[in-house]
């Protein structure tokens, strides 16, 4: 059986709480976890393969745990990745600190690493615009500068989740990112092929 081979390294990353594995649980399973807030411990991967005009492009997704207490970590877990989705959470301006300085590491350590900013719980600002904590203007502003996409998503409602993940895959698809070379690639058989297995404590 031939391995099936991870086209394109996705990393998530961004401080703990803002939504991270929620994200991929509604872009993977479409569905929303209730109960009480499990934070990630180290990483958890899953993959997901899109149709992109005749192409299958299979998006490799590591899931970081947002704790400072992993930083180190998840270092490891950004390294080749083709696209970082970097997560902030839209109530917590505290959390878009902790975006740029995610930032700031991939600009030093993984230049060809393609950046989506995604501010995160999009519902809990349609629903009282009290909350919103972070000005959508000022983060377009920076993602311009940096030349990042820019997001805001609901995991809860599903705003915007497959939009964010298609448009990585597009910009994979369309030679955006640099064709990924043999050696950095992730063998889906040496990793025995497994589900979404988060390490939640
Ligand atoms: N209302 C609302 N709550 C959300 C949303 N996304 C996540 N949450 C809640 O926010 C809390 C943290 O979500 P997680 O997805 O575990 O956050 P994380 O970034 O993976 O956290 P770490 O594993 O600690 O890095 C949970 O209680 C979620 O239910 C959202 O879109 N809307």
């Amino acid at each position: 059986m031939s391995a099936k081979r991870v086209d394109a390294k996705v990393v998530m990353l961004g401080k703990e709480s803002v939504g991270k594995t929620s994200l991929v649980e509604r872009y993977v399973h479409q569905r929303f976890l209730v109960g009480p807030y499990q934070n990630t411990i180290g990483a958890a991967f899953v993959a997901k393969s899109v149709q992109v005009s005749d192409q299958v492009v299979t998006l490799g997704i590591w899931d970081t745990a947002g704790s400072e207490r992993y930083e180190a970590m998840s270092r490891i877990y950004y390294r080749g990745a083709r696209a970082a989705i970097v997560c902030y959470d839209l109530t917590d301006s505290s959390s878009f600190l902790r975006a740029k300085f995610w930032v700031k590491e991939l600009q030093n350590c993984e230049e060809q690493c393609v950046i989506y900013l995604c501010g995160t719980k999009n519902d809990l600002v349609e629903c009282d615009r009290s909350a919103r904590q972070v000005d959508y203007h000022d983060v377009q502003d920076f993602a311009d500068e940096i030349k990042a996409q820019h997001f805001e998503t609901s995991s809860k409602t599903g705003h915007n989740v497959e939009e964010l993940f298609r448009k990585i895959a597009d910009d994979y698809c369309s030679s955006a990112f640099e064709v990924m070379s043999e050696d950095k690639g992730v063998n889906m058989e040496q990793k025995g092929n497994f589900p979404y297995s988060c390490c939640r404590n």
